[in-house]
């Protein structure tokens, strides 16, 4: 669906954009115990993509993605979703954005050990007040290859099954994008590509907007694009990425902080 395009920050065109972010910077703590997490970091990602966040342990990958997903507070900056200004936002409007144009998508799955995979997966909409739709329930279903999990409970199934639910659920509301941490953190490496692969279809054939955190590789290899980041910055952007590609930009980095 396409976006209402808005003049955002600096004239950009907001509606290419399912998410933007214009100089912001996070500082965890005061004092002498400060920690600058991000420093004035210009990003985003356009709508339809799978995009990953890739860079070294501490470099700000997770609170990147916090902070684009009103998780948590940017100390400076402003960060879009599509053409609504989430700095600035209450607590409340901030809530029901995230339930009703965020899913979420979590290495430890998180799903509810009481519900069925069907609650599970049927949740959020509910929390919505709204209906399921059930042709595209059902389309996501087939899809993730999940039909005889529907009836059980999350300790009735795989890591993999039990992510590929999680993914169901997280694209159950056709949310404006995904937000996915580590998805594959918790799975073999056979599970992993399953779910790698359909974070990718998801994009080419539903136009789903995916941003995925990854320290691997092999899996943000699996993205269309890729965005390094080191001690907070943008250290780089890498369209169309292979693994050799990603692990000598990987290297390069390390090269120059020696
Ligand atoms: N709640 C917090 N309080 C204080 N410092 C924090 C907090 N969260 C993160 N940091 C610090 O901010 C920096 C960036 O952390 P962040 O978790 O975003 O990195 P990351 O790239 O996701 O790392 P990893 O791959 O290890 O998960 C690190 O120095 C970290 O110690």
């Amino acid at each position: 669906m396409p976006m209402p395009v808005t003049a955002g920050a600096d004239g950009e065109d907001l509606g290419r954009h399912a998410v933007m972010a214009t100089g912001i910077t996070k500082v965890y703590g005061d004092g002498d115990a400060a920690v600058r997490a991000l420093h004035d970091v210009d990003i985003a990602f356009e709508s339809g993509r799978f995009s990953a966040i890739m860079g070294p342990s501490g470099s700000g990958k997770s609170t990147l993605m916090h902070c684009l997903a009103g998780l948590d507070a940017v100390s400076s900056g402003r960060v879009w979703l599509g053409d609504t200004e989430l700095t600035g936002l209450d607590d409340h409007d901030l809530t029901v954005m995230r339930r009703e144009r965020i899913g979420f998508i979590f290495q430890s799955f998180n799903l509810l050990p009481a519900l069925t995979g069907r609650q599970n997966i049927e949740l959020p909409v509910e929390l919505a007040g709204r209906k399921v739709h059930r042709e595209w329930f059902d389309e996501l279903v087939a899809s993730l290859g999940i039909e005889d999990r529907l009836a059980h409970r999350p300790a009735e199934m795989s890591g993999g099954q039990q992510q590929r639910v999680a993914i169901a659920r997280a694209l159950v509301t056709r949310p404006d994008v995904v937000f996915a941490d580590e998805p594959t953190g918790n799975l073999d490496s056979r599970a992993g590509s399953q779910v790698l692969d359909f974070l990718r279809r998801s994009a080419r054939e539903f136009g789903q907007t995916i941003v995925m955190v990854t320290h691997d590789p092999l899996a943000a290899a699996y993205a269309e694009r890729v965005v390094m980041l080191a001690d907070g910055e943008r250290a780089g952007d890498i369209e169309g990425p292979t693994p050799e590609r990603i692990m000598s930009m990987l290297d390069e980095m390390q090269g120059a902080e020696l």
